[in-house]
């Protein structure tokens, strides 16, 4: 294929890429380069391998539809990280997933915007980053859901690997090492797990909370924490509550939790999130007007997840609409899906609904019974109060016989688990929602 005719169509390509999928899309997608196209094989290189990886992951099937459709033949594609010219002549190299650890592209502190809610844990991180072993050892993060936990661990983990290209890193959820170390067990090679996890300078786990009530997982973690902080490597955790509040987990580990430094983060004031969501959309590579930015930030408040999926469908409904995206686009788009905060919905509505569908009454919520058909509809009110308004857990707790907000956090935990596992219960849960947002 001639140069100049590879190089328009490449074009074609990316811009089909960036309407077939616009969730996916990065700014960052106009550095790639027409690395080679021959024999049906369509080869792009990519600014550096963690972009490359994220395409690989994300954006393969995507970019083999779009060159299809544009050059009417099956193409494979693959990304290359290669010098930024079409270069033939030079091998470019495959990217590599094997056991590297996978960082996310867009989880860098230059994408991470610091307000008052997460200052410390930013900071943390990146004195951490500077010098990983020597400066907080462990270092804890905590706070509810999408508050930038893992974003931040990603964050540190790339700058460490900047600074040091060599530095070894394993970043695993927690229940990803629960899992690996009872097939270790399983399979008879502890050792080898032992020693995988021993041999790192940075360790991360997220969500150590799982770690409760699995005995044996946490005797085997004490051993990893010791022989990683003995040797100065670094370990960096994340859990949804501070080390003190983590129940059912051995006091000898909370206890070395707290040796480092343990950073609350908080959800995001509307200046921060109006900040956050003109971060995302420059990301995206998208032009919104602080108009729109505060429209979303005003309307979103619960996580920044959620300020994101807004945007996103924003982001979608303009590309399937051919229109700007204007703020009248924006109010549109997100319609009902506006945080149910917007209605007001207290946790005395929730009471209602839940003791009436259950047939119980709120003085048996609020009592310290603990029968199934008493403790159950208990534990949905708490979940849909904490999905379904913003109060905090030591405030749902005092609506329903002044729990304490691990009994809370665990409540939710189960319920979140019955709704994965159990039609029925996913049944209950949309229809007790839907009456709630009636009214
Ligand atoms: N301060 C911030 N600036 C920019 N993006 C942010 C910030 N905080 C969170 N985000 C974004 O919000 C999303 C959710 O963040 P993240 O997954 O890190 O949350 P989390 O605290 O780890 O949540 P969970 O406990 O559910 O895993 C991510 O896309 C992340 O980039």
């Amino acid at each position: 294929m001639a140069g100049q005719d590879s190089a328009a169509i490449f074009d074609k390509i990316c811009e089909k890429v960036r309407k077939l999928d616009p969730v996916n899309t990065r700014k960052w997608f106009d550095d790639l380069v027409l690395a080679q196209f021959d024999g049906g094989l369509l080869q792009i290189g990519c600014p550096d391998e963690t972009k490359a990886q994220y395409l690989e992951d994300t954006c393969q099937s995507v970019f083999s539809q779009a060159a299809q459709s544009i050059t009417g033949h099956l193409v494979g594609v693959e990304f290359t990280v290669a010098d930024r010219k079409p270069q033939p002549q030079q091998k470019s190299r495959k990217v590599e997933a094997g056991e590297n650890v996978k960082l996310h592209p867009d989880y860098t502190f230059e994408n991470f915007v610091v307000g008052p809610c997460n200052r410390l844990a930013h900071a943390s991180c990146i004195a951490v980053s500077n010098s990983p072993g020597n400066t907080y050892n462990p270092l804890f993060l905590y706070g509810t859901v999408g508050l930038g936990k893992t974003h931040l661990q990603h964050a540190l983990c790339h700058e460490a690997r900047n600074r040091e290209p060599n530095t070894r890193i394993r970043f695993l959820s927690c229940e990803q090492f629960v899992n690996k170390f009872i097939s270790a067990i399983e399979a008879g090679n502890l050792l080898d797990f032992q020693t995988e996890l021993r041999s790192v300078d940075i360790l991360v786990i997220d969500d150590i909370q799982f770690l409760r009530e699995r005995e044996q997982s946490q005797e085997e973690f004490f051993h990893t924490f010791n022989a990683l902080y003995n040797n100065r490597k670094q370990i960096v955790l994340t859990a949804d509550c501070a080390p003190g509040e983590l129940p059912a987990i051995e006091d000898r580990l909370i206890s070395r939790f707290k040796w480092g430094l343990v950073c609350r983060m908080d959800p995001p004031s509307y200046e921060t999130r109006v900040a956050i969501v003109q971060k995302k959309a420059h990301l995206r590579g998208l032009d919104i007007g602080d108009d729109i930015a505060e429209f979303i930030a005003d309307k979103v408040k619960a996580n920044i997840r959620e300020l994101e999926g807004a945007l996103t469908i924003i982001y979608a409904t303009a590309q399937t609409t051919d229109e700007p995206i204007t703020l009248d686009l924006a109010r549109q788009a997100l319609g009902d899906t506006v945080s149910t905060v917007e209605k007001n919905i207290t946790i005395s509505d929730i009471i209602g609904v839940v003791t009436d569908h259950f047939s119980v009454r709120l003085s048996d919520l609020q009592s310290k019974k603990r029968s199934q058909s008493i403790a159950l509809p208990r534990q949905i009110c708490m979940y849909l109060a904490r999905n379904m308004t913003r109060h905090s857990l030591e405030e749902i707790g005092g609506h329903l016989g002044g729990r304490d907000h691990t009994t809370v956090l665990h409540a939710c935990n189960k319920i979140t688990e019955l709704e994965k596992n159990d039609q029925n219960m996913r049944n209950q849960l949309a229809e007790l929602s839907k009456v709630i947002k009636k009214g």
